[in-house]
């Protein structure tokens, strides 16, 4: 017997161990089935918008709103989203908080008019995040607003205002889901493969749902992808991403949805970007030095104003509160790179802002309103950082976004071969003096009058110069 069940073990553990792959010299590529569908940034249009759209908001907003890090009067410092599994709190009692969803000071309209005043071009809404309760009336789950005092469609209601606003929305989707009972962190037997299978469809079904419910949706931000029960799946993670573009043909979808054949995420097992940009860059940004492998591929960071809070938490002394200088330094930083940046809003459980994000609100949109044309539609320009600041770029136009003016008063480029500056201005035309001071390098001036503030320089530029210079390399 013992060895019948030891035999068992091996065999079960086997059928459903992660597939490896084989190992190829490193210049052979090895075929996949679940790997990445293309080679190269996309070049549509519907890409191009996300792309220049450049600067999102997200809404994590959900049951956790309620609690706000406190559970039977202990305040947790982690996550406020994750509040359930801090406290360990059993499903069934945790999602008895929907018989308190009702905000009512929620007003669509309002959340839109600030998203617009902030400059954001498109915001991410959590549509379900991991505890399962579903801000739409999804006729899949009995977790969802449907099912609360506040009864309406909030995702409805937002996706129009945000859309009436001109911005567009994009959906955050968590497959992991605390709420419902096949879903598996790992396969280990026959049982867990059949329950998972059922999640899947499942799953399947609430996201063609959301596809059939509200078309103008133009992106797909999935999350909760982590557990080897999704690793061993790659194939679904494929096919959701092939179902939502044959139903919403230009749909952009996140990396972190995709595994491979072999459970490799986000970069398959070639080593090829999975999905339409890469979302890895979540509370921390590339290397503007050492990282400039990421501007040969689109990508999107997401970002917390505390250290890492994106629900609503009622109490943001517990961590280092980003000032709205720091949160607008990580938004030139990400565009700077060929990347877009989403600034996190934990809305409150009665539909309203915490002051500090209405504040940040205002504070972002002030600067976007003067200087935007550096973020919007631009990318990383090629040039080298300086310690001012960085550089984006569109087309012809270089700008500078200066965040640390020197003592020297000069701002010091370095530009590519044969790259020329010719003028420097400020974005209201006010010239500001430029002087070469060797091979490809200048000083520009900082202006006369203290910007008091990050600040804008425009710079026209002339490519491909040729000709001999006045310079003569050391003889060393
Ligand atoms: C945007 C955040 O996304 C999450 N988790 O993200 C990750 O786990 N990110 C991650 C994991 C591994 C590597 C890089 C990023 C969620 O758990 C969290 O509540 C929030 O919704």
């Amino acid at each position: 017997t013992l060895f019948i069940t030891v035999l068992f073990w091996v065999l079960g553990v086997e059928i459903f161990a992660q597939k490896q792959p084989q190992v190829l010299p490193a210049d052979q590529e090895i075929s996949l089935k679940y790997g990445a569908d293309r080679l190269g940034k996309r070049t549509d249009d519907a890409m191009r918008k996300f792309r220049d759209n450049r600067l999102g908001a997200f809404i994590h907003w959900g049951l956790y709103a309620i609690p706000g890090g406190e559970w039977n009067g202990k305040v947790y410092n982690g996550a406020a989203e994750w509040l359930k599994s801090w406290a360990k709190v059993p499903a069934d009692e945790w999602l008895k908080l929907m018989d308190q969803w009702n905000p009512e000071k929620f007003n669509a309209k309002a959340w839109a008019k600030m998203a617009k005043k902030m400059g954001v071009k498109y915001v991410k809404i959590t549509t379900k995040h991991h505890e399962g309760f579903c801000l739409w009336p999804s006729k899949y789950s009995k977790y969802t607003v449907a099912q609360t005092p506040y009864k309406k469609d909030i995702l409805g209601e937002l996706v129009k205002a945000y859309n009436d606003e001109g911005i567009d929305v994009h959906f955050y989707f968590s497959v992991m889901d605390w709420s419902h009972p096949d879903y598996r962190y790992d396969i280990k037997s026959e049982e867990d493969a059949v329950a998972f299978n059922r999640f899947l469809e499942f799953t399947d079904n609430q996201l063609k749902e959301l596809a059939t419910r509200y078309p103008t949706v133009k992106d797909f931000w999935f999350d909760g992808t982590w557990d080897a029960s999704i690793k061993k799946n790659g194939w679904w993670t494929a096919h959701v991403e092939q179902m939502l573009k044959d139903m919403l043909p230009g749909v952009t979808i996140n990396s972190r949805l995709r595994a491979d054949d072999y459970g490799k995420r986000h970069f398959d097992s070639n080593g090829h970007l999975m999905g339409d940009y890469e979302s890895g860059y979540e509370r921390r940004l590339p290397d503007p030095v050492k990282d400039l492998k990421v501007t040969r591929w689109d990508w999107e960071a997401c970002m917390t104003v505390p250290e890492n809070q994106w629900g609503y938490h009622k109490d943001w002394s517990l961590s280092y509160v980003k000032t709205p200088l720091e949160v607008l330094e990580r938004i030139v930083h990400a565009v700077a790179m060929g990347g877009n940046m989403v600034v996190n809003f934990g809305p409150q459980a009665d539909g309203d802002f915490r002051p500090e994000e209405k504040e940040l609100a205002d504070a972002i949109g002030k600067w976007m309103q003067k200087y935007g044309e550096c973020i919007y539609g631009c990318d990383y320009a090629g040039w080298d950082k300086q310690s001012w600041g960085y550089y984006t770029r569109k087309g012809k136009d270089v700008y500078m976004v200066v965040f640390n003016p020197p003592y020297s008063k000069h701002l010091v480029i370095k530009t590519p071969k044969g790259t020329k500056v010719v003028k420097a201005a400020l974005l209201d035309g006010k010239e500001v003096a430029v002087k070469e001071t060797a091979r490809n390098e200048y000083n520009v001036d900082m202006p006369a009058k203290d910007p008091e503030g990050p600040f804008v320089i425009k710079l026209q530029i002339e490519e491909n110069a040729g000709g001999a210079d006045k310079y003569r390399d050391a003889l060393t």
